[in-house]
């Protein structure tokens, strides 16, 4: 068997991850869907997010990890509702956000800025008809409005080189790109603005292995570089052991277990996870570090 690789990340001698300094805290989240019988979707989720961590968020489907999610960044719609709780954000200039005080502009100001989201199918929402230049200067025309075009162009030219892809693509258009491509736009969309925290909703779910492994990689680079956080959603345990730091596991919208990818994958002490593990035949065959160290690609 292969230990967590990711594990490690907690530990790192850079200090990138201390436990003391969070950029997240949710506290006492349930959410509803107002539907008759009411749907229980998230119940009493507390959990913290640290500077620089990936925290991997794991479960069946239907458990709620996207509704989570939505909630997080203050994205539900009706018939969702927040029922309860809070979530905070903790800036790196020191201030308290609470993000259930956002509004409107506020809100739309903060979400791209400070959290950002890449989603499953995020690589099909990038807009058919404008290119992907226009689209990355909208971002920078929205929240930067001080830019100049030539500091929009060369921001953008870099951010396709930290994604992988080369900066000629600025001309194209989504159709012109595989679905990688597209997926490796959206993170490099996701990215412009430095955010402190990255939610990723099984963004690569959609890809074949290859495709995925390249693009993982790549995320796990950015971290290192940048140093944002990430809730990364999956129901691909075997996924989440090497790349996460700590990993909450879900169950019918409770949290039932959260602790490092070392322990859940070593020591796991719910039933449910215990039963999500050896689930995985995969788990207990080869699997190599690939994401991190390369190996086994
Ligand atoms: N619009 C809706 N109306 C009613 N119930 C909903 C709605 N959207 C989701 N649900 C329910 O809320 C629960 C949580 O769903 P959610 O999509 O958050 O789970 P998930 O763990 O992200 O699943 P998946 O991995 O399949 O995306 C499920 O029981 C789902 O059926």
């Amino acid at each position: 068997m292969n230990p967590p690789v990711a594990a490690q990340g907690s530990h790192r001698a850079d200090g990138a991850v201390r436990a003391a300094d969070p950029v997240l805290t949710a506290r006492n989240v349930s959410i509803d869907y107002e539907v008759e019988p009411a749907v229980h979707a998230v119940r009493d989720v507390s959990l913290t997010l640290h500077r620089g961590e990936i925290l991997g968020l794991a479960g069946e489907s239907g458990c709620g990890k996207t509704t989570l999610a939505y909630g997080i960044n203050q994205l539900l719609r009706p018939p969702a509702a927040l029922k309860a709780g809070t979530v905070t954000f903790h800036d790196h200039d020191g201030t308290d956000i609470d993000l259930g005080g956002l509004h409107g502009e506020s809100l739309r100001a903060f979400r791209w800025d400070k959290i950002s989201m890449v989603f499953q199918g995020a690589m099909n929402s990038l807009n058919p008809v404008i290119s992907i230049r226009a689209q990355l200067f909208d971002v920078f025309t929205t929240h930067r409005p001080g830019m100049s075009k030539k500091e929009k162009e060369e921001r953008s030219q870099e951010l396709l080189r930290k994604v992988g892809v080369d900066p000629n693509r600025l001309d194209s258009f989504a159709h012109q790109l595989s679905g990688g491509m597209r997926q490796r736009v959206m993170i490099a969309m996701a990215l412009a603005l430095n955010p402190q925290v990255m939610i990723m909703d099984e963004p690569t779910t959609a890809l074949d292995v290859v495709v995925q492994r390249g693009i993982l990689r790549e995320i796990m680079r950015l971290r290192e570089e940048f140093n944002f956080a990430v809730i990364f959603i999956t129901h691909d345990l075997p996924l989440l052991l090497e790349i996460s730091d700590r990993i909450a596991v879900m169950l019918q919208g409770e949290i039932v277990e959260l602790d490092t990818a070392e322990n859940i994958y070593e020591n796991a002490q719910h039933p449910y996870t215990q039963r999500l593990l050896s689930s995985f035949p995969s788990l207990t065959g080869e699997r190599g570090s690939f994401i991190r160290t390369g190996e086994g690609a």
